[in-house]
């Protein structure tokens, strides 16, 4: 196991936002927390990074107890995050953002940039532009980009479809497998729950600062409670809109 968290504890002053969480990344795997505004997914990944102390509880990261280890020294262990709201540094270029992604390392940076390149070849074709005046999609795919140059073992996602079109979305998931499916294990935040659960291999639920469920992310798109809660309706309502939007049938004198 790449990260295992045990029944972490997390306060703001005095109000607990995760109360006992839990949960488990598998090396290779693509994993997915969904659950509405303010149930505790961003204090998740944030604790995870160490941007936020623990009060309780234990995590383990690469057979490493890293619970006390401040977040600089975490990213050197392989923990990457694609902070919420993105931050990247607005005033620098495309390429100064992804050498900053780098600060801690030594070496030649080329290789990696082009990996980078490679993978957002939007980033490419803007090197020397401003991070601030690039468009929503393009700092996300930033601060992604950013996130990588870390040289991550697992990268974790704060909410990487936040404000952008369907489009846009669809090919910031696809840029997801595709990191995935070239070795950087994934644990990804999402409200929306329908793109996330299909991307991902697992998922766990998570509703005021607990974990509720967790399965294979397969099994939770056809749980008729996370349907109801996340994905907008039942399943039986869904295929009877289906049925409707595939029946092309002339309705005599209405159309
Ligand atoms: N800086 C903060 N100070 C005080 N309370 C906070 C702070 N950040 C988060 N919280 C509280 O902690 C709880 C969990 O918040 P968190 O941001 O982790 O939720 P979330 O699931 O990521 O929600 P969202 O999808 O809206 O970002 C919420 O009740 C929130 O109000």
């Amino acid at each position: 196991m790449l990260l295992e968290i045990e029944d972490i504890h997390v306060h703001y002053g005095k109000i607990e936002a995760l109360k006992g969480v839990s949960l488990q990344v598998d090396e290779g795997e693509i994993v997915t927390l969904i659950g509405a505004n303010g149930a505790g997914k961003s204090t998740t990944l944030k604790t995870i990074s160490g941007l936020r102390p623990l009060t309780s509880g234990r995590i383990t990261f690469d057979g490493k107890d890293i619970s006390k280890v401040p977040g600089h020294k975490r990213v050197l262990l392989g923990i990457g995050q694609s902070p919420e709201g993105r931050g990247i540094f607005p005033g620098m270029t495309v390429e100064e953002n992804l050498h900053m992604g780098a600060y801690a390392r030594k070496g030649d940076l080329t290789k990696d940039m082009a990996e980078v390149y490679d993978l957002f070849p939007r980033l490419g074709e803007r090197k020397k532009q401003a991070g601030g005046t690039m468009s929503g999609g393009e700092q996300q795919m930033l601060a992604i980009g950013r996130a990588l140059m870390t040289k991550p073992k697992v990268l974790l996602l704060d909410e990487p479809s936040m404000g952008l079109a369907p489009m846009l979305i669809q090919q910031i998931f696809k840029i997801i497998e595709e990191i995935n499916r070239r070795g950087t294990t994934v644990l990804v935040v999402e409200q929306n729950a329908q793109q996330a659960l299909s991307l991902a291999h697992r998922a766990y639920v998570i509703e005021t600062g607990k974990v509720v469920k967790s399965a294979p992310a397969a099994e939770l798109l056809t749980d008729p409670e996370v349907r109801a809660a996340y994905l907008g309706g039942d399943l039986a309502v869904d295929e009877a809109a289906n049925d409707t939007a595939v029946d092309t049938t002339p309705r005599n004198g209405q159309d």
